[in-house]
């Protein structure tokens, strides 16, 4: 565990940093986390996949996203339902109806069907080497994974986001990393 307040500091440096990463070097380094997670998937072959709307200079993946539901793959993106509950995955193919949520993040307009994915994407502001992450601070994916042990949590970041931390309370480690330079299998996970 480690003071609240540092860790709200690294969030803060680690976010900065990565809207401070020029928008054409991160487009480079997600053209190669989209091909990491096609291989992923061709790999590991998920039958249902929660992916995410970029906000805040996170990996924009977007582009991969039609190709997935070509293998097959249903996909879905994360519904903040209530502050302080788990996320819900909405289901959602490229082309829907979109509408924003309390956050300004775009969502499926028609949020009616809920699917109950087995990977889940997970955009980290911050990560450590034994795959803990840093997010936004709202603990939603945490909850999320305590309250659903079988969704596997891919995460997602650019290498530059690594750093030291030590895992608070709640939280529950990526069972695999993507980032533009390799993606690992993280020892980890919650399941096997
Ligand atoms: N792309 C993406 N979608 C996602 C998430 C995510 O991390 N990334 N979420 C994962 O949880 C949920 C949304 N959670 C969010 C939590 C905080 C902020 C945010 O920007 N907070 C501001 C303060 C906002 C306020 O206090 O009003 C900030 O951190 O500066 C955005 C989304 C669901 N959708
Ligand atoms: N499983 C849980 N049950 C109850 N509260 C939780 C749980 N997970 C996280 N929280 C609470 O959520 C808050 C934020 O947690 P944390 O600092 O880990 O956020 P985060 O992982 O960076 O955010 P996010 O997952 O939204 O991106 C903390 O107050 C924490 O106590």
């Amino acid at each position: 565990m480690q003071a609240s307040g540092e860790r709200n500091a690294l969030r803060r440096r680690l976010l900065q940093q990565r809207l401070q990463t020029a928008p054409s070097l991160r487009q480079q380094w997600d053209a190669v986390l989209m091909q990491q997670l096609l291989d992923w998937c061709h790999q590991q072959q998920p039958s249902s996949l929660a992916v995410y709307w970029p906000i805040q200079a996170e990996p924009d993946l977007r582009a991969c996203y039609p190709q997935l539901v070509s293998m097959g793959i249903s996909l879905a993106l994360p519904w903040v339902v209530q502050a302080d509950a788990p996320l819900q995955f909405l289901a959602w193919q490229p082309g829907d109806a979109m509408e924003a949520d309390r956050y300004g993040i775009p969502l499926p307009a028609q949020r009616t069907h809920l699917l109950m994915p087995e990977v889940v994407l997970v955009p980290c502001v911050g990560f450590n080497a034994d795959a803990y992450r840093l997010g936004y601070g709202g603990g939603f994916y945490d909850r999320t994974l305590a309250a659903f042990p079988s969704i596997r949590a891919l995460g997602v970041a650019y290498r530059c986001a690594q750093a030291d931390f030590l895992p608070g309370e709640h939280d529950i480690p990526m069972q695999w990393m993507l980032t533009e330079d390799q993606a690992d299998a993280c020892t980890g996970g919650h399941q096997s």
